[in-house]
């Protein structure tokens, strides 16, 4: 949703190219910081702490400056020398009080403020981990790690630190105002003429730095959105040879940012200064009133520079206040695009009643299932398998096979649940899927896909992913079994070699056997290969076949693939169809010359 901006706003007028970000919903500020209050919750108590310690520090400086007038009037003014040693004693202890309470009560603030910080990273991740791969892989990377990053930090500064800097401003202000009245109420009455300018401007001046930093936020996750992409596609921008037109696209979108940061720092880089004026207006006033108390008799010499001092520490706390304002702003643009992510909601839910799957023995069954892919606005899109009817017994191999687009890979999200079907139930052992847990139902099926996506960690801890207690027997005996074992085994620090987040170091074959030994290492009673040999030579598919042949033992499996050198691994070959070439939408090809592979109908399945 897009704000109706006023005209003159440059940075945030839609432009011809309004970056890949787009703006999340508008929310209000209460509403915000009520969805954020939760995450604050675990360390509340230390909220008033860190706030009464915060204030005892500013009540040793009003005491410190009570002093300080005592100071002039009782030494200075008196020439009486004897009683300076025990005022600047008192000071001194005052100072020092006050000090350590500021240490500790900002210590508690920050410390409140880096857990709340943690705490909100964590569990929005987690969100997003709840959520099918697919709705995740349609979004900029890029843009939800600076969501999870710079967002997260900024919504921290207004939630934990803005709220207790806010408060413990607040009754600084009052103290000092207290100490202000008491010393001399015309002067301060004087002094507070300026408040409802300030109040004003503060409301001014917050909304537009609001609408300004939201355009700023959006920005800033479009320019990480296409560095990432840029990185991650260097090969493809070298070998076309697009440096320039990536580093020109990253460019551009930094222009917007750029705009989009001046625009902001416009107004609340003015915001400052106009204050500025208004406080050298108000101690103006003072001076003024104080000049003709004291001519009149009405307020000590001491009494007058107490309370210019009283008024210079009353500006600190009106100065944090009056920071809050741009704080806010970014805190609330940062706070919509966290929010967006916490309101995505999975198509695939698990019911409360939900059952773990027990001892699996591999049945797949599918029955009349259609299924397809939701739409921009959440309804169901078209099919993109229809009717589908599978009876896999335990142990049975299926290959997959059909032209792209036939929804082989919908299939196969199926059977993990990435994806529900439309109509028509997929089963395990007889259990409809949506009665299953998630975790059990993904302890009893791996799905291997297309690309073997490897972690920056050792090689053993790759294999060992999926069960990161196996002893390193185990994970030796399954990097055997995948023909992992002698070329890891050959590389320097052998199991311990730590490899590149997308394999660098890794030829596309090895890469695959460590997914391969990852997936024996799993031993569910169920597979989903999605075309293990994709980017594989011949020689090398040979070579990786006797491995796939033996993870496949014993296990219900799916193996989608293009390639007919595996066709033979299958007991049952199925043909699906693009839509658009019979009808709606795909279904098992019935055509008796569907399979290259017709022989292989009907086989017995091996026994478990
Ligand atoms: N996340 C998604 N959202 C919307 N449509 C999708 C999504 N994933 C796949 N599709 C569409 O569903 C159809 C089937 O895609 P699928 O990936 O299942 O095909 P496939 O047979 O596995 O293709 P390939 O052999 O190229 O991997 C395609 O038209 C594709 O555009």
């Amino acid at each position: 949703m897009r704000e109706v901006t006023p005209p003159g706003d440059r940075a945030a007028r839609d432009d011809d190219d309004p970056g890949p970000v787009t703006d999340p919903p508008v929310v209000p500020l209460r509403e915000l910081m009520r969805r954020f209050w939760p995450w604050v919750r675990p360390d509340v108590r230390w909220l008033p702490v860190s706030a009464v310690l915060l204030v005892l520090g500013a009540f040793g400086e009003v005491v410190s400056v009570w002093l300080f007038k005592d100071l002039i009037d009782d030494v200075l003014v008196p020439r009486h020398f004897a009683d300076f040693w025990l005022l600047a004693a008192l000071m001194l202890g005052a100072s020092v009080a006050a000090a350590l309470f500021t240490y500790g009560g900002t210590y508690t603030s920050t410390r409140t403020a880096e857990r709340y910080m943690l705490r909100l990273r964590t569990d929005t991740l987690a969100h997003l981990h709840t959520l099918p791969p697919d709705t995740l892989e349609t979004r900029w990377r890029g843009d939800l790690v600076a969501r999870l990053t710079f967002d997260i930090a900024e919504i921290e500064q207004m939630v934990a630190t803005g709220l207790v800097e806010g408060a413990v401003a607040a009754v600084s202000l009052l103290l000092f105002t207290g100490a202000a009245f008491y010393l001399s109420w015309p002067l301060t009455v004087a002094a507070l003429l300026a408040a409802p300018l300030f109040v004003l401007s503060t409301s001014l001046f917050g909304r537009r730095i609001r609408r300004r930093e939201r355009q700023v936020q959006r920005r800033a996750g479009g320019v990480t959105a296409l560095l990432e992409e840029s990185l991650r596609n260097a090969t493809v921008t070298r070998t076309c040879g697009q440096e320039s037109r990536e580093v020109e696209r990253v460019h551009r979108e930094g222009k917007a940012l750029l705009d989009a940061e001046l625009s902001a720092a416009r107004v609340a880089d003015l915001y400052q200064p106009f204050l500025g004026v208004l406080q050298l207006l108000a101690g103006l006033t003072v001076v003024g009133v104080g000049a003709l108390e004291v001519i009149h008799g009405q307020l000590s010499l001491g009494g007058l520079l107490a309370f210019a001092a009283f008024m210079a520490q009353l500006f600190e706390p009106a100065q944090q206040l009056a920071a809050l304002v741009p704080l806010a702003g970014t805190a609330c643009a940062s706070g919509e695009r966290v929010l967006e992510l916490h309101d995505l909601t999975s198509p695939v839910r698990e019911c409360p009643t939900a059952r773990d799957t027990g001892p699996v023995q591999g049945r797949v069954t599918l029955q009349g299932v259609r299924a397809g892919y939701p739409g921009a606005t959440g309804t169901p899109g078209p099919p993109v398998l229809t009717d589908l009817d599978l009876d896999l017994l335990p142990g049975e191999t299926l290959a997959l096979v059909g032209p792209s687009g036939s929804g082989k890979s919908t299939l196969a999200k199926l059977l993990v649940r990435f994806l529900d079907p439309q109509a028509g139930t997929v089963r395990l052992d007889g259990q409809d899927l949506r009665d299953l847990t998630l975790a059990s139902l993904r302890q009893a099926v791996t799905l291997l896909p297309q690309q073997a996506p490897l972690f920056r960690a050792t090689i053993a801890d790759n294999i060992a992913y999926g069960r990161p207690d196996a002893p390193p027997a185990a994970i030796e005996r399954a990097a055997r079994n995948a023909g992992a074992h002698d070329f890891v085994t050959a590389l320097p620090d052998g199991y311990r070699t730590v490899i590149g987040a997308d394999g660098f170091q890794l030829s596309g074959g090895q890469s695959q056997r460590v997914a391969i030994a990852r997936a024996f290492l799993r031993d569910t009673p169920v597979l989903v290969l999605d075309e293990p040999t994709t980017g594989l030579d011949p020689h090398t598919v040979e070579q990786f076949v006797p491995a796939l042949r033996r993870l496949m033992t014993g296990r219900t499996t799916v193996l989608i693939t293009h390639d007919r050198a595996l066709l033979p691994l299958a007991d049952r070959v199925l043909t699906l169809r693009p839509p658009d070439t019979a009808g709606p939408a795909a279904g098992p090809d019935s055509r008796p010359d569907a399979s290259p592979v017709d022989a292989l109908r009907g086989r017995e399945p091996r026994k478990p």
